[in-house]
This record gives structure tokens, sequence and C-alpha cells, in this order.
């Protein structure tokens, strides 16, 4: 059976018990661990590092993701902690996005910047066959949104959330760009399970869940058995035999793929 790439978002530092290793790969090494959960092999890392010890803006995107797909992955669940700029994405809800509005800057996006051009087609960055798996497996969760992603680690100002939610963003988190342009630039495709877990700058004046990174830490921590037993249900259900959209061709993925690793 294939092996699932989980991505674990703040507080889901760790998932399973298995082969820990620290995974060579051309943009430096990853800490990856191999085992079992929801009924199939897994490959885990943590995109925080075990102990939330790297900001958003430095996650080695392309180590992670080279790492899973030189291991074989094809299909990557992720979770992730966002803000809500719309009262309809309540605190301590579910959503699996659709949609993403990158406004980061600075941030190593692409493995096609050297020695090969590609151009990925990136209108439904989520995979439609996973987001479908992840509904059935989550059916209280929003099955559509758009998530803008903030370059941090800083929060947004209120005219900032103002113009997110004016460009027809529902939620705002700082890390799923480049992840999911990166994974599907190695051919493999992704989902993310959302937790609200603020409503960014505040609904009102003195609204008690306005973004801190204690409440997102809180929240995520009051939140992780669900998030843990809906990721597990979501894995469990990825249909065997999952091929992910044709979106770059393999030759490009095996140019990627054999570039040296650094030791
Ligand atoms: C600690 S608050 C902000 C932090 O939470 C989100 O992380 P993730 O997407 O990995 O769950 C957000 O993007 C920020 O990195
Ligand atoms: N309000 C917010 N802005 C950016 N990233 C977040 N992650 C969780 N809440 C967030």
């Amino acid at each position: 059976m294939e092996m699932v790439g989980i991505v674990g978002g703040t507080g889901l530092g760790s998932l399973i018990e298995g082969e820990e290793r620290e995974h060579a790969t051309p943009y430096g090494p990853v800490r990856v661990t191999l085992g079992r959960f929801g009924g199939r092999p897994v490959a885990f890392l943590a995109r925080h590092g075990a102990a939330h010890t790297v900001t958003p803006h430095r996650i080695p995107a392309r180590a992670n993701l080279w790492a899973f797909a030189d291991l074989g992955v094809r299909a990557i669940v992720s979770t992730a902690a966002v803000g809500s700029l719309r009262a309809e994405h309540a605190p301590e809800s579910w959503a699996i996005p659709d949609q993403l509005l990158d406004r980061t800057y600075g941030r190593a996006d692409t493995f096609y910047d050297g020695d090969l051009v590609r151009h990925l087609p990136f209108a439904d960055p989520f995979c439609p066959v996973l987001r479908r798996t992840a509904i059935s497996a989550v059916p209280d969760a929003a099955a559509r949104a758009c998530v803008a992603v903030i370059q941090g680690p800083r929060f947004s100002t209120r005219a900032e959330a103002d113009v997110l939610r004016g460009a027809g963003a529902d939620l705002v988190n700082m890390t799923l760009c480049p992840e999911v342009a990166l994974a599907a630039e190695l051919g493999m495709g992704t989902v993310t399970l959302c937790l609200v877990t603020d409503t960014d700058t505040g609904r009102d004046e003195g609204d008690p869940d306005a973004v801190t990174a204690d409440l997102v830490f809180r929240r995520l921590a009051d939140a992780r058995p669900r998030m843990a037993a809906a990721l597990e249900r979501i894995v469990s259900a990825v249909p065997a035999g999952y091929a992910p959209r044709p979106l770059i061709d393999d030759e490009a993925i095996a140019h990627v793929l054999a570039r040296p690793v650094m030791r």
C-alpha cells in the first residue's frame, strides 16, 4: 500500500511512533518519522519541528517536500491552524480549503528556478480527489474556503485583514504557501485540514477570540485529540492506488529528484 505523507502543523509536533530518520535532501536534512497511521504506511514530519522551533517563513519547505517525494509519497494530508476572517468560520470549527491567496515573499517557492523551466498549472491548488476524501471523513468541516497565506511571523493589521477579506479570503495562515505548490511541482496531491483558532484582528473591540500565539496554542492543545482522530479518518480513506493529477511531467520530477543531496 502506498505511503501517505502527513505534515503536522502547529500543535501537532508529534503524531506517530515509528522509525525516526534524517532524510538527506539537496536542501538539507529533514527529520521524518516512518510508521503506520490510519491502517497504512505513513511518513510524518512536523512543519515547525517537534518542539515548534521553526518560524513560518523559515520552514525548509523544499527540503520537506523533496524528502516526501523521494520516499515515494504521492498523497499528502496536512493540518494547519488558521484565523477566521468571516463570521461563518467560527473558532474551533474545521475547514477543508479549496483556494489559496499567496501573500508571502522571499521564500524559496519553486523547484524550477535554475536548470529546468516548468510552469505549474495551479488554478485548483488542492487535489480534488483528496478533498472529497477529507470532506467525507470530516463531514462537519466547511467544504470550501480560501486561505490567505501571509508572511508572518507577526499577525495582520486591521487594514491588512480588510484587504484580505476584500480580496476574497475567508481564512488566514502563514504556512500553506509555498508548501502546497512545491508538493504539486513534485507530482504529489495535497489536502489540508484547517482548525480555526481565532478571529484574527477580532470581530469587535475586546473580542476574546482575537489572535494571540497563546490562544492559537491553547485552542490546538484542546483540539488535539479530535484533530488526530480526524486526520486518521482522512488518511485511512485515501483511495488505494491513488494517483495525483498529472500537473507536471515525470521527466521534470525525475530531474529534480536526481539532484545531489546535501549531508
Ligand atoms: C503560533 S500561531 C501562528 C502559526 O500557526 C499556524 O501554523 P500551521 O499552519 O503550521 O498550523 C500559522 O500558519 C503560523 O505558523
Ligand atoms: N490569525 C492568524 N493569522 C495568521 N496565521 C494564523 N494561524 C492561526 N491564526 C492565524
